[in-house]
């Protein structure tokens, strides 16, 4: 089979920042080997042309390649109702989000929006992505059938709810599961397709239903999970009071045999020690998603209690309740979002972004074998960012200061006041300023 090797600076984290500080590879003239979509080698651009001096080249120079964005939190059917900001997640779930999915159960509709939908996170460089589906299986199976004639590499299921939503998005136990396995047999495996176990989340979901998710769980062993979990306040104390056996938020999905590494659950802004360390224990996901939580008032995510704990964290753009497909605006956003939490925060930097965006998602998925970086024997899943043409493109040349420097450097000296600010109250004195050498303490 004949081997093509692209020309390219190239960037890429195959370990975890979080844990290994070196971790960014980058190639400014890098080269990637490639046999049948497959990855064979990688690094800098004249050690493989030497080794491989018959293969063809592809120049992509002036842009970056790096690996395809994997977006672990995405819902098919809001993809027409991005951008309706402004109210907390239960009051835009009812005004916004639901009345819309109702509409997926007329199939011209439901393939149309899933044609957006893919062109959307295609456009935003995103190889792969864990898809919250729609609530009617004939709007999931449609959606596999787009996924496939793009090459999407698809983690999807059908969302299942059997309580306090709309009626027409509400199904039952037997019912969610005879669908489910209908859909598994069909996809699951089947290309680039892969199955995912959808129960919305606890406050939508009877004891009944997640029980069926756990028997597809059981029954069909290499599926995922994917659900939510306290992401709001007032939607955790409903889930408190729907639950009142179970210990936290964690518990509801914990008690039907849900938490595992195959699982990766969406938000968790207000978590307890507990939950997070039986998320890490069993190996568990979280994916953040942080211009969701700042649409809807959610929270700041605590990702240095995620870290500190051991639970893996990737990033996903929660469309609709985010604001769009990218992940690199979900970086930006995560970044902010740290800033602004002080202390508590944990600093992001692009490496870790990288990462998040990539390798990160693919561990959450069990995909890092295949996705998520471009080490030898991985897909050729990936995306070119170039500036369009007459662009300036300037290397950004600034020095980054060491992690622990201090800044703001020293101050100088400051210089002696000439005139100092009348100590009274807004200078009531009716002298204004004091002249040199008076103290306030005189007005
Ligand atoms: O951000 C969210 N978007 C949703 O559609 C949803 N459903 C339950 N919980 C949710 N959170
Ligand atoms: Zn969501």
């Amino acid at each position: 089979m004949t081997s093509v090797l692209y020309r390219a600076t190239l960037l890429h984290t195959p370990e975890s920042p979080f844990t290994h500080p070196d971790a960014l590879r980058a190639h400014e003239d890098g080269g990637l080997l490639v046999s049948g979509g497959v990855i064979q080698a990688s690094g800098d651009f004249a050690a493989l042309r030497a080794a491989h001096p018959a293969a063809p080249v592809t120049d992509l120079r002036g842009g970056l390649l790096l690996p395809g964005f994997i977006d672990t939190h995405v819902h098919l059917p809001q993809v027409r109702v991005i951008g309706g900001l402004g109210l907390p997640l239960l009051a835009w779930l009812e005004g916004c989000a639901l009345p819309e999915e109702a509409r997926l159960a007329d199939d011209t509709y439901a393939r149309a929006v899933a044609r957006d939908f893919l062109d959307g996170l295609l456009g935003a460089g995103t190889t792969t992505a864990l898809v919250f589906g729609s609530h009617f299986a004939s709007a999931v199976d449609l959606f596999f059938e787009e996924a496939a004639q793009v090459g999407l590499r698809a983690v999807a299921g059908q969302v299942v709810s059997d309580r306090l939503l709309r009626d027409e998005l509400h199904t039952t136990p037997e019912r969610a599961y005879a669908e489910g396995r209908a859909l598994i047999e069909r996809w699951h495996g089947v290309g680039r397709a892969l199955y995912t176990v959808t129960p919305r989340f606890s406050l939508s979901a009877s004891e009944g239903i997640l029980d069926a998710c756990a028997a597809l769980m059981t029954e069909f062993p290499d599926v995922r999970f994917t659900s939510h979990i306290n992401e709001n306040v007032r939607e955790v104390e409903v889930v408190r009071g729907l639950f009142p056996g179970a210990r936290d938020y964690l518990d509801t999905y914990e008690r039907a045999g849900l938490v595992n590494a195959r699982g990766v659950l969406a938000h968790n802004i207000h978590p307890s020690d507990r939950e997070l360390g039986v998320l890490a224990e069993r190996g568990c996901a979280v994916s953040h998603c942080p211009c969701s939580n700042s649409a809807l008032g959610s929270g700041f995510f605590p990702l240095r209690r995620h870290l500190q704990a051991g639970v893996p964290v990737a990033l996903g753009s929660d469309v609709g309740g985010g604001t769009g497909f990218s992940l690199l605006k979900e970086g930006l956003q995560a970044h902010f979002m740290q800033n602004l939490m002080g202390e508590a925060g944990a600093p992001l930097t692009p490496a870790h972004l990288l990462y998040l965006a990539t390798r990160a998602g693919a561990q959450a998925l069990g995909l890092e074998a295949q996705v998520g970086s471009f080490l030898p024997g991985q897909q050729f899943d990936a995306v070119h960012l170039s500036p369009l043409p007459g662009t300036p493109w300037t290397p950004c040349s600034a020095t980054r200061p060491a992690r622990n420097a201090p800044w703001p450097p020293p101050l100088p000296p400051a210089p002696r006041p000439i005139l100092r600010a009348c100590g009274s109250a807004a200078g009531r004195c009716g002298r204004g300023l004091n002249g040199p050498g008076r103290p306030p303490s005189r007005c």
